[in-house]
């Protein structure tokens, strides 16, 4: 297995660090020496699929942010068309128990850096954004996304059931009775229509003007006690954070007996075997 590793780098008046795998720089930040705020670039090509190598990357490079005292953080991708295409699938095909349960976990932890982090976050959707794709952009608190994508957690139009920490992810942005509908059809929203249901905040037209704007959110927070914020935060959030903070062990052992079953293995075969089978036509 890989170990992803940080580096930090001295570039002009930024530093940038990267989240390494072998054949790749998995995740980037940059730090604004003027704002203070970091960019985390998400960095898996073809299309920021999370596996377990990346979103050990994308916690690691969290808590280093969080360390070096920066004033926020904005989550990106480098891909233009693509913010993220949530977990990996073929982590949960046939998988080896010990790599699922490592691979489990850390999208626990992932999850709580980003949902509970001290810092303000917010999320440059400058692509689509699927599954845990959704799930990373909604634990932010703030959305600024670009015309012409895909946002939403669609784990049901192809068989899968969604795991309450991720129905809490969007109960944090929406109101329930659209948590509901929106999760039951397996509903992928345009730009637009997340506009409409405020599941994001802003429409941009670049991604320059997508990162502007979520910087600017940032900064709404200048007066505000960084140490009161964090604290406010974590109440407010702590009650949807709370089966991950309290029993993460009963939600990976729920989580794993599903993955594992022959219903879910079934519905993965056919579902990858139709992804693939696009780019063959
Ligand atoms: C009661 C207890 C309950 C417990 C429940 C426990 C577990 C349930 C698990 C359910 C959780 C689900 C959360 C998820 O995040 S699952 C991931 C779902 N994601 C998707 O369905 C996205 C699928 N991808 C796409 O729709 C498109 O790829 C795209 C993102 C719109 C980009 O389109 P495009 O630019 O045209 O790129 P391609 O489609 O050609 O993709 C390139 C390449 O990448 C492969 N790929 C894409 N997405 C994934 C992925 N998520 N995982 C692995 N591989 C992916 C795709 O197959 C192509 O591969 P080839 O080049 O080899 O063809």
């Amino acid at each position: 297995m890989l170990r992803s590793q940080t580096k930090l780098f001295a570039l002009g008046k930024r530093q940038l660090c990267r989240s390494m795998s072998k054949s790749c720089d998995l995740t980037l930040v940059e730090v604004d020496d003027k704002t203070g705020i970091a960019t985390l670039t998400m960095n898996k090509p073809p299309v920021n699929s999370c596996n377990l190598e990346m979103m050990r990357a994308l916690k690691d490079s969290m808590k280093q942010i969080e360390g070096n005292k920066s004033r926020g953080i904005i989550l990106t991708s480098s891909n233009n068309k693509v913010f993220s295409s949530g977990l990996d699938l073929n982590e949960l095909r046939n998988p080896e128990q010990e790599r699922l349960v490592a691979f489990w976990k850390e999208l626990q932890e992932m999850w709580l850096t980003l949902y509970l982090s001290n810092l303000p976050t917010a999320a440059a959707i400058n692509g689509h954004a699927l599954a845990v794709g959704c799930v990373m952009a909604s634990a932010c608190e703030y959305r600024v996304m670009l015309p012409g994508f895909t946002i939403g957690i669609h784990a049901t139009k192809f068989g899968y059931v969604v795991p309450p920490f991720i129905v809490n992810s969007y109960l944090s942005v929406l109101p329930r009775p659209v948590v509901e509908r929106a999760l039951l059809q397996g509903k992928i929203f345009s730009t637009d229509e997340a506009q409409q249901i405020n599941l994001i905040d802003e429409v941009a037209n670049s991604k320059e003007e997508a990162l502007s704007k979520c910087a600017s959110f940032i900064g709404s927070f200048a007066e505000a006690n960084p140490v009161a914020r964090a604290l406010t935060k974590r109440q407010l959030r702590a009650e949807f954070a709370r089966t991950l903070l309290d029993e993460p062990e009963a939600e990976l052992k729920e989580s794993l007996e599903y993955i594992t079953s022959p219903l879910f293995q079934d519905s993965l075969d056919a579902y990858l075997a139709k992804l693939k089978s696009k780019n063959k036509k």
